[in-house]
């Protein structure tokens, strides 16, 4: 094992760059006081790199990214580049990262922490306790079939306006099989369950990842208890009774739309980390991408509001599975837990009764005391 890491920053834009910042004093702490040794760089990706060099991510970037033992983005996005072709918006230079990188299994932990059972927006009694995982497929599905676009629809003079708009789902048994190993991998390490969700009444790639997700199972992992739910039923199953999943496995499409409703379990979108992982490589480690689930929230951007512990919490899962520091990860994740419980708050976790919200900057200090305390 090298003595030490390196790291490519890409804090994107928006409220990127603000939670990025607060993750940065995470990481001098840990040099200064636990004996890591990062090598950090940093990059611009999505909208701050358009801004710079036209493109949401340079070929530099990209071979940047796939050099360093892991990278830690923050969000991209924002209603100034909606304009753009879409082949430079900014979300493509994530999407590019993603599937260059082939960080297929996308790692999106959900966890409630007793000091923020009150302020979900579902009852206490529904989201206490929780821990479930979404592994949700990230580079293929409808994000990235073939054929897409926008075209003139110019043999059919019955349609109003004119264009067609396609998007293809497409998955192969290969993809489908893979992604399933990580998250029976997963299972194995947690409560030993699974439970896939695909629509698989409607669309005959879901039949092919049914079937591909119980032909593991059956062959690989049988030691792991593997149920199958419709998505739909399964986001209503996500609200109603969350407690009753472990491990979730779902595609790309309904991976994100399961992560973001997953948030709302936790108290806010601003609680939740995610690893990307590709495939193991010569050392060992997979390639990886660590990211918050949410967006660059320009509603929030540039006023201090943002909640930096979904991107804290990233670089946690960053410690435990590309350093192998499991310990510094859960020392961490103790420290969040701690000023959570000691009633910190940023202003996306303050409940009705108010009170005085942390900044973005605030939050990241009460950390690090948390940590050295
Ligand atoms: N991984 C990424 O970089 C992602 C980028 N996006 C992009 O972000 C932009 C905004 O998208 P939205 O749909 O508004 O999603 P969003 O996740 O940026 O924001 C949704 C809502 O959650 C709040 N929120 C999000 N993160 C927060 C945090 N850390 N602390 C406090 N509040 C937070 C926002 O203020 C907003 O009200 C778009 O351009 C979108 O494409 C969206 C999702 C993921
Ligand atoms: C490329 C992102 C904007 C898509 C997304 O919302 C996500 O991955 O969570
Ligand atoms: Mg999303």
């Amino acid at each position: 094992m090298s003595d030490s890491y390196s790291l490519l920053i890409l804090p994107g834009d928006g409220i990127g760059p603000e939670v990025m910042a607060e993750v940065v004093k995470v990481i001098d702490w840990f040099q200064a006081n636990h004996g890591l040794k990062f090598d950090l760089s940093h990059d611009l990706v999505g909208g701050s790199a358009y801004d710079a060099h036209g493109v949401p991510l340079t070929d530099e970037t990209m071979a940047r990214a796939q050099s360093v033992d892991a990278v830690l983005l923050g969000a991209v996005g924002g209603p100034r580049y909606d304009a753009l072709d879409f082949s430079v918006k900014p979300e493509r230079g994530l999407l590019r990262l993603r599937k260059e990188m082939d960080l297929f299994a996308n790692l999106r932990p959900a966890q409630c922490f007793d000091a923020l059972a009150d302020f979900s927006s579902l009852k206490r009694e529904v989201v206490a306790g929780l821990d479930i995982v979404i592994v949700r497929e990230l580079t293929s599905g409808v994000y990235f079939g073939q054929p897409r676009g926008i075209h003139a629809d110019d043999n059919n003079p019955e349609n109003e306006g004119g264009r067609v708009g396609i998007n293809t789902q497409r998955y192969t048994s290969g993809e489908i099989r893979r992604v399933a190993r990580s998250a029976f991998e997963m299972a194995q390490r947690r409560r030993g369950k699974v439970c896939s969700m695909e629509k698989a009444n409607v669309m005959e790639s879901g039949i092919l990842w049914r079937e591909e997700v119980q032909w593991v199972h059956d062959n690989e992992y049988p030691d792991v208890e593997l149920s199958h739910m419709y998505a739909d039923n399964g986001l209503m199953q996500l609200v109603r009774q969350p407690g009753q999943f472990d491990v979730i496995l779902t595609d790309n499409l309904f991976g994100d739309l399961l992560s973001d409703a997953a948030a709302m379990l936790t108290g806010s979108l601003g609680m939740l980390p995610s690893a990307s992982l590709g495939a193991p490589m010569e050392n060992g480690r997979p390639k990886a991408l660590y990211e918050p689930v949410h967006g660059s929230a320009p509603d929030i951007a540039g006023q201090g509001k943002a909640n930096p512990i979904a991107c804290i919490l990233s670089f946690a899962m960053a410690l435990r599975y590309s350093f192998d520091q499991g310990e510094a990860a859960s020392q961490l994740e103790r420290a969040v837990e701690r000023v959570l419980a000691e009633g910190v708050r940023t202003a996306d976790l303050m409940g009705p009764e108010g009170g005085r919200p942390v900044s973005t900057s605030e939050m990241g200090d009460r950390i690090i005391a948390a940590l050295s305390a």
